[in-house]
Parts: structure tokens; sequence; C-alpha cells
């Protein structure tokens, strides 16, 4: 079954084009990734699916509802993690996860959570005192305490440091092997390449490859997923006929 169903997503921002003619389908316990340079449509097309923001051309359904009229029941089933949330100055890691917890009818246990993504020690600590690491997985854990059907990572493992990375990839894996459907961005080709079942690159809004990694590998002069990336996305100094 599909969990998120992109067709044609057109959004706009003025006269500038964010998101040109989008179609993506993700199916259930898929991990998704979404890729492209600072300011290709990733944020946009993420807040489009989650009924954050309006688009105008198009149509998306997410657990088989309509983002934009059934945002409510959505909230219910979906976890996003962001880069940076908001938090009252001097809560506590434990506080903020039982704050989460409130808002949601069937949440998870953070308890066991915070065992998982190696934080136990840290629930009575202020959130302002992590590390920069520590609080990207707590941004994780928040994501996923709605004990969501979906769950939306930004710039997943930024700041986090390579065991760090490695452990939120096996926590992942083993969230993903329950049926949970991730769809995520990043900006760390290892990540992607580990992690997800397809992707599509975004250039100015527009897919310019949609399929698995092997297939862009393939598709590229180059056998390093890295460097097909580049060569998708450059424009300037690559002669590249598929753009
Ligand atoms: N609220 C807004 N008003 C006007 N333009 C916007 C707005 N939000 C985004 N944009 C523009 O839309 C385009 C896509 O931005 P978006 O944030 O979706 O990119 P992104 O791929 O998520 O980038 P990043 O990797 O930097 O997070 C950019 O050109 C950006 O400047």
């Amino acid at each position: 079954m599909e969990t998120i169903k992109i067709n044609a997503l057109c959004k706009s921002y003025g006269n500038a084009q964010a998101v040109n003619n989008l179609s993506i389908s993700v199916e259930r316990g898929e991990v998704f990734g979404l890729l492209g340079a600072n300011g290709a449509g990733k944020s946009t097309t993420i807040e489009c699916v989650l009924g954050t923001k309006k688009f105008s051309n198009g149509s998306i359904s997410i657990l088989g509802m309509n983002p934009q009229t059934e945002r409510k029941e959505l909230f219910e089933r979906v976890g996003v993690q962001f880069q940076e949330s908001n938090y009252q100055d001097k809560i506590t890691v434990a506080e903020l996860c039982e704050v989460t917890q409130a808002l949601y009818k069937h949440p998870s246990d953070y308890v066991a959570l915070l065992k998982q993504f190696g934080l136990s020690d840290k629930s009575k600590s202020q959130v302002n005192e992590l590390s920069g690491g520590q609080k990207q997985r707590l941004f994780i854990i928040l994501a996923l305490i709605p004990n969501p059907d979906v769950v939306f990572l930004d710039e997943l493992t930024t700041g986090l440091d390579a065991r760090a990375r490695r452990e939120v990839w096996k926590c992942l894996s083993d969230l993903k092997k329950r049926g949970l459907t991730i769809f995520l961005t990043s900006h760390f080709m290892d990540e992607i390449e580990a992690l997800c079942d397809k992707i599509c690159i975004l250039k100015k809004g527009t897919s310019i490859f949609y399929g698995t990694v092997q297939e862009a590998i393939s598709k590229s002069p180059f056998q390093k997923f890295e460097e097909a990336y580049l060569w998708y996305t450059d424009e300037e100094e690559c002669n590249n006929e598929n753009i």
C-alpha cells in the first residue's frame, strides 16, 4: 500500500517556483530519501505533505488522507523531526518528552526510546545543556513519541559524530523492520546509501532522478554514489544529457 502519494505537485512563492511538477510514491515500510542542494525544494515538499503549506497544483495523499483537509487526523499518525525544535528555556529531557507525549492519544514509551537512543542518563538534564548530537537524537525521539506510521526526518544526522550516526542508522533500520515508513532528507550520501530504498534528487524544484541508489549509480558515469549525486546536481561543470 502506498503511504505517501504525491502527484504533479507545484508550489510557488510569489513568482518563484519552489516545487515543479513533482510526483513521488512511497510504500509502507520504505525508507525514502529526498535529496538536493540547499534551496532545491525539500522542506517545501515536506511541508506540503504535512499540510502545513498550501500548494497551488497537484495532489497529495498520505496514509489515505488529504493533508489539506485532514491535518488533525494526520497529526496523530505522523512524526516530524525538524532541525530546530521550540522548547522552554529550562525544560529537562524527561519533561519535554512528557509534554510531547501529552499531545497524542497513543504515545510510545519515551523511557524506552531514551534507552534505545542512548540518552537514558540525560533524562534529568536540561535540553539546553545537551551536546549538538544529543539534541539531535532527542529530536528524533520526539518524532517517534506519537508512535507514528510515518516519520519525517529533516537532515537526519547533521551534527552527530561517526559512531552516533551509525547508531541512529541501526535504530532506524529496526523501526523500518517493524513497518515504519521513513521519509528523510540528508546531505550525507553514505547515509542515503545505507538507509534508502528509493530516492528522488531535486534540482531547483524539479525531479532530476527518481529510483534506487543503484539505478542512480548505473545511469551515471561513476561507480560511487556521492560522485553520481554530484554529477546529477552539478549544472555548470558537467555535460549531463539527462538534465
Ligand atoms: N516562505 C518562503 N517564502 C519565499 N520563498 C521561500 C519560502 N520558503 C522557501 N522559499 C524558497 O523556496 C526554495 C526552496 O526552499 P526549501 O526550503 O524548500 O529548500 P530545501 O531544499 O529544503 O533547502 P535546505 O537544504 O537549505 O533546507 C528556495 O529558493 C527558498 O528560498
